[in-house]
């Protein structure tokens, strides 16, 4: 019987007991012959207690597991398997050295046949990839956060015309499939020049923000994307909404945004701020493409402001 300390070798026995991974050598019947020294403190188990022990007692939780299926296959096959990372990440439970209630380590398992002497034996190497796994997570997050502020508008915080570009593009394709209705608004601040030569354009951005702010509170289904258009245009993608409750909502938009009685500049020639809004709805014959519908909205934004502005258009009318 071999184990960490008994090897034939004392300069061997001394170059696995330095190594920073762990080894176990178990024989045919998953008896463990070889422990070396960085399970201990990882797993709280010197070689001597595990010594001719049977692996899977040892480590009851490892049977039904990937390795328990490696190292039978190795036993009976004469199979190599490196256990993939999308499995467990944490087979064995082992713990960072000395710290037996931290976090499991995240590990890499190989699991590697061999005969000696007329007898077959399984060599398993665990690897800590705790640190590299740690990287990971934390570039994912740092990936996923730069996605969500790359779809946010930085003065309004609300959707940029990035994520519009994209929503619109989706919910388009899902009405199509599936048939639904889907309505386009888009929005525009009336005499907003006026505004900004009166007030100054930083004042100017204060208002873009309470409007970007109003319209977003006014939709109240989780599909409805409020997003900044470009300037001081903004659009609001409503999925399942039909031209008629489309106007609706418009109205409720323009209602709202003209009650917050925000004063305008005196060349405005209206007290407050307004909106002008387009509505354009998807349909299957004509309005079956975004370029197509963003124009029909845009064409009816641009009745509203020809008719006075402070109105909702929708398309077709006007
Ligand atoms: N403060 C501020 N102003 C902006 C921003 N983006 C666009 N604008 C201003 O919005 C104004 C838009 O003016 P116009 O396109 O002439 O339209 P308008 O004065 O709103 O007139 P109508 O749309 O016809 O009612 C311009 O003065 C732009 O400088 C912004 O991010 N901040």
């Amino acid at each position: 019987m071999t184990n960490s300390t008994e090897t034939d070798s004392p300069l061997a026995s001394r170059a696995l007991n330095l190594l920073d991974c762990g080894v176990i050598v178990v024989d045919a019947n998953h008896e463990i012959m070889v422990w070396n020294a960085w399970l201990a403190p990882r797993s709280g188990r010197s070689a001597a207690r595990v010594r001719k022990q049977s692996l899977f007692d040892v480590f009851p939780t490892l049977r039904g597991s990937r390795v328990e299926a490696a190292v039978l296959a190795a036993l009976a096959d004469n199979t190599a398997t490196a256990i993939p990372l999308s499995d467990n990440r944490t087979p064995f439970p082992l713990r960072q050295a000395g710290s037996f209630d931290g976090a499991p380590i995240d590990q890499s398992v190989a699991v590697t046949p061999f005969d000696e002497d007329g007898e077959r034996y399984c060599l398993i190497e665990i690897r800590d990839i705790s640190g590299a796994m740690d990287r990971e997570r934390r570039l994912l997050d740092h990936a996923e956060s730069l996605r969500a502020r790359s779809y946010v508008d930085g003065l309004t915080g609300i959707a940029n015309r990035r994520y519009f570009d994209v929503a619109i593009d989706r919910e388009l394709r899902r009405a199509q499939r599936h048939d639904r209705e889907l309505s386009l608004l888009l929005i525009d601040i009336d005499s907003f020049k006026a505004y900004n030569d009166h007030f100054g354009h930083q004042q100017g951005d204060t208002c873009l923000t309470a409007v970007a702010q109003a319209l977003a509170g006014q939709l109240k289904r989780p599909a409805d994307v409020a997003a900044r258009y470009g300037g001081e245009e903004f659009a609001a993608i409503l999925p399942d909404t039909t031209a008629e409750q489309a106007r609706g909502v418009a109205n409720a938009i323009r209602e709202h945004v003209a009650s917050l009685g925000i004063p305008h500049a005196p060349a405005a020639g209206r007290p407050c701020v307004t909106l002008s809004i387009g509505v354009a709805s998807f349909s299957k014959e004509r309005l079956n493409e975004t370029a197509v519908l963003i124009e029909a909205a845009d064409k009816a934004l641009y009745a509203a402001k020809h008719n006075g502005r402070n109105l909702v258009v929708v398309d077709g009318e006007g």
